[in-house]
């Protein structure tokens, strides 16, 4: 099948779990390409599609968001899988789902929707969202589990060879 993985991320660690995803399904014989969503043209010519996007102040990515409005009819008619990024910690926090997950969802008709732990770098961090960060007790550090990202890419391609 032919698959793409669309991901917004502002600093990179969204965008990594979406390669690790590509390639999983890749592995199991797929034809993957991975395209930011300001990047999609149209979703027409795939038979699946994978959403991701870095959370950023409770909400997801606006090109993931526009993308979906763009798309939605299209993406109807297909097998289509959603994740977001964004708690961080140990535990991961904060542990309630951005707001707008259950609507971009259900416009989708979404067949899974999963939750990765992310990374918080503050070195990469602009003045405004270290601002951000510093009103927060949020926990700097790698917190990914690709093991994680890796068991949902086998249980999207167990889905897709079904
Ligand atoms: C300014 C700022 C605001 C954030 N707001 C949230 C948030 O509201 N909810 C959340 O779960 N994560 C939040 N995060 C954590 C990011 O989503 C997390 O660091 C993510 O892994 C970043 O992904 P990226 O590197 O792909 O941009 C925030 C991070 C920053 C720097």
């Amino acid at each position: 099948m032919h698959v793409l993985v669309s991901v917004a991320s502002r600093h990179g660690a969204t965008a990594e779990i979406g390669e690790v995803l590509a390639l999983e399904l890749a592995r199991a014989g797929h034809f993957v390409d991975v395209v930011p969503p300001d990047d999609v043209e149209s979703v027409s010519d795939f038979d699946a599609v994978i959403l991701g996007s870095a959370v950023y102040v409770g909400r997801l990515a606006v090109a993931l968001r526009a993308l979906v409005q763009r798309e939605s009819g299209q993406l109807r008619k297909k097998p289509v899988w959603l994740f977001w990024s964004g708690p961080v910690g140990d535990p991961p926090m904060p542990v309630t789902a951005p707001d707008d997950v259950a609507s971009i969802a259900r416009s989708v008709e979404a067949r899974g929707e999963r939750c990765f732990v992310g990374r918080l770098d503050r070195g990469g961090l602009n003045l405004s969202e270290r601002a951000l960060v510093a009103l927060t007790q949020a926990q700097t550090g790698d917190f990914r589990d690709f093991d994680d990202v890796r068991a949902w890419a086998a249980t999207i391609a167990a889905e897709l060879a079904a």
